[in-house]
């Protein structure tokens, strides 16, 4: 099966409109003002407005009021929630959106019991736990921690890039990738050249 790809952290239309037409399968904006990478609702709207048909917009939280998540849905075309802090999955669940629930990964952290809490979530998204950063910190984990077996999709993240791609497919076989500072060239500025990178590494892998 295709490895799906997700860049996320995207500020700028034309980083958006590149990746899209590089072949991304979903981009993700991220509504959390104290990262760099934050959007509001009225660039979110230019970034989503010049996207080609098939690419899903995913909209990234972090232990965000439910007034502020219900105002982006009812603006945006939003294809999918992601929950990248401390969420239950009661709150998750409220939306009527599809939603992923980030988990950070640390030595026991059960992903089988994360995977029955969240049983209704459409994949589980495996970042790097940081004790001062939510995400999008670019470091990677310790992927042995990532049992062979389990329910849920998974969408492996946490300080990806060209050069770990595509062990990262070999050694966990996930639903997706997903990359932000990997690919940026600063803060919420991403580069051409390394999203280019990064996908056809994962597209070659997925052809080996
Ligand atoms: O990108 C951010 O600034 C961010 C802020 C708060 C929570 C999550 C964030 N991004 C997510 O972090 C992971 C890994 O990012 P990286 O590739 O290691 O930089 C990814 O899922 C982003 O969606």
């Amino acid at each position: 099966m295709r490895t799906r790809v997700k860049i996320c952290g995207f500020t700028r239309v034309e980083d958006a409109v590149y990746a899209a037409h590089a072949g991304v399968d979903a981009i993700g904006l991220v509504f959390y003002p104290p990262s760099p990478r934050h959007v509001d609702i009225d660039q979110a709207i230019k970034i989503i407005s010049a996207l080609p048909a098939f690419v899903s917009v995913v909209a990234l939280f972090v232990d965000e009021q439910e007034a502020k998540i219900r105002e982006v849905l009812h603006y945006l075309p939003v294809d999918c929630l992601q929950f990248h802090g401390s969420e239950p999955a009661s709150a998750c669940r409220i939306y009527n959106t599809r939603y992923i629930k980030a988990v950070s990964m640390q030595q026991d952290t059960d992903i089988s019991a994360l995977a029955t809490h969240y049983h209704d979530a459409a994949g589980l998204l495996l970042d790097t736990y940081h004790p001062a950063a939510k995400g999008g910190t670019g470091h990677q984990f310790d992927w042995s921690l990532i049992p062979k077996l389990h329910p849920l999709p998974i969408i492996l993240a946490g300080g990806l890039d060209a050069s770990n791609a595509r062990l990262a497919i070999q050694t966990v076989k996930p639903y997706a990738l997903d990359v932000s500072s990997g690919v940026e060239a600063g803060k919420g500025i991403k580069d051409d050249l390394k999203i280019s990178a990064f996908l056809k590494e994962i597209n070659e892998s997925d052809k080996s």
